[in-house]
């Protein structure tokens, strides 16, 4: 039987924020609000589906420029988000990244077309009656297993109440901040944000971390804030310590002076963030774990291509995330799922993210054990709730926040802080 085709009739882009506790990191502090934009997409026959990536001004215009050059396209024929993004983007291809200076070197087709790629995957799952994890070859685990991503943070925004996570400046903080998402969760392996404290503070508190929590994996990602003799003093310090440790330090370059001189695996979601980079990261032997991310991969059925590189390489891949909500947690699950090369537990920032504010009905993602099972109904398996993307979009109006800017806002209260490279 001929199927009809499944044309694009309209696309909305909303942005949208929601609360965000002040967690620091290498370039600042995360401001009281993080910025997403949620893209639905429906078809002619009424069919609906959904996507989430990046807020940001200039990433905002990019997406809605892109929404107008979807229309008719056959939901289908992914193939053609290529050309109809490049289309849209014209020259307009640099800067906008929206990750406050950490990630900067992805391409912008990529970032700007992922969050339709998922939205008509969620169609096509609809369209068939099956979970996007079958679209993309299917599950080869029915859970995908996450960490606890602790990191360094106030007790509270400054002139604000103290949230429920209260301080962790110290080990011990960071040991009571593990023990209680661990205890929520279940996550049976940590990574920590570093890049924020003196190095040999982080080391202690690495040390805490593996006394408190004997048997899990460990990893440290001070996103580039260290020089290349800083970054062996740690790699020696927590010599057998760490499962990886992630962007120790600045650039291809950099990260292979690292590599040749440790044992300890180093993964990335800074030096290798686009088809580009993966040549030279390979040829200087870099890096030995990327971290995917579809948001700036290009999508789903990009990071599936990324996977396989990754395979003829000899490259382990793992899972890169920031603030994010729902749409963007099923998208990940459906991935790492049907990803048998993803064989390491997934970033999420979701236990930063407060319950009650969402765009999804998060019934579907309750996590067992640290893991989140693959949600079997059509498509991404969460339905959008309007009621809530018009709060959060409200919320988005109001708050005044429109770029994520961790430096800047830290500046307020730290005006000399300095995020000059390498730190120490
Ligand atoms: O692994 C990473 O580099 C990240 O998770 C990047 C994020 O932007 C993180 O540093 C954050 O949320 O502050
Ligand atoms: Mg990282």
């Amino acid at each position: 039987m001929m199927r009809t085709s499944e044309r694009i009739a309209g696309v909305t882009v909303t942005p949208v924020a929601f609360r965000d506790p002040p967690l620091l990191n290498a370039v600042g502090v995360h401001e009281p609000y993080a910025l997403r934009t949620v893209v639905e997409i429906t078809t002619e026959s009424g069919v609906s589906g959904v996507g989430e990536t990046y807020g940001g001004t200039v990433h905002l215009e990019r997406l809605r420029r892109a929404a107008d050059e979807l229309a008719g396209m056959d939901v289908w024929r992914l193939n053609e988000l290529i050309a109809r993004t490049t289309r849209a983007l014209g020259a307009d291809t640099t800067g906008g990244d929206g990750m406050s200076g950490m990630v900067t070197g992805s391409s912008t087709v990529d970032r700007v077309m992922s969050p339709f790629d998922v939205a008509c995957l969620d169609i096509q799952g609809k369209l068939v009656g099956r979970p996007v994890s079958d679209l993309l070859g299917g599950a080869v685990r029915d859970s995908v297993p996450y960490s606890a991503y602790l990191f360094y943070k106030w007790a509270a925004h400054p002139g604000r109440e103290d949230d429920d996570w209260g301080p962790a400046l110290d080990p011990a903080g960071l040991v009571e901040q593990a023990r209680r998402m661990i205890g929520t969760y279940g996550f049976t392996s940590i990574k920590l944000k570093g890049g924020v404290f003196p190095p040999d503070e982080e080391i202690a508190a690495v040390k805490a971390l593996r006394k408190a929590f004997p048997g899990l994996p460990l990893r440290l990602d001070p996103n580039a804030a260290w020089s290349l003799e800083t970054s062996l003093h740690v790699a020696r310090e927590l010599n057998g310590v760490l499962q990886y440790l992630e962007d120790p330090t600045e650039g291809v370059g950099g990260m292979a002076a690292v590599a040749h001189a440790t044992s300890t695996p180093l993964a990335t979601n800074m030096c290798v963030v686009s088809f580009d980079d993966l040549a030279p990261a390979v040829a200087k032997g870099a890096v030995g774990i990327v971290l995917s991310d579809h948001h700036f991969w290009g999508g789903l059925r990009r990071c599936g291509q990324l996977a396989a590189i990754c395979e003829a390489f000899g490259l382990g891949l793992s899972m890169h995330s920031n603030s994010h909500l729902g749409i963007s947690l099923a998208a990940m699950t459906h991935l790492a799922a049907a990803t048998p090369r993803l064989t390491y537990a997934c970033d999420t920032h979701w236990p930063w993210k407060r319950p009650d504010e969402d765009v999804v009905d998060p019934t579907p993602l309750r996590f067992s054990e640290g893991r989140l099972a693959v949600p079997t109904a059509p498509g991404l398996g969460v339905e959008l709730d309007r009621e809530a993307l018009a709060r959060l979009h409200r919320q988005y109006v109001d708050c005044g926040v429109r770029d994520r800017d961790d430096t800047g806002y830290m500046r307020r209260f730290e005006p000399s802080f300095s995020i000059k490279t390498p730190r120490w």
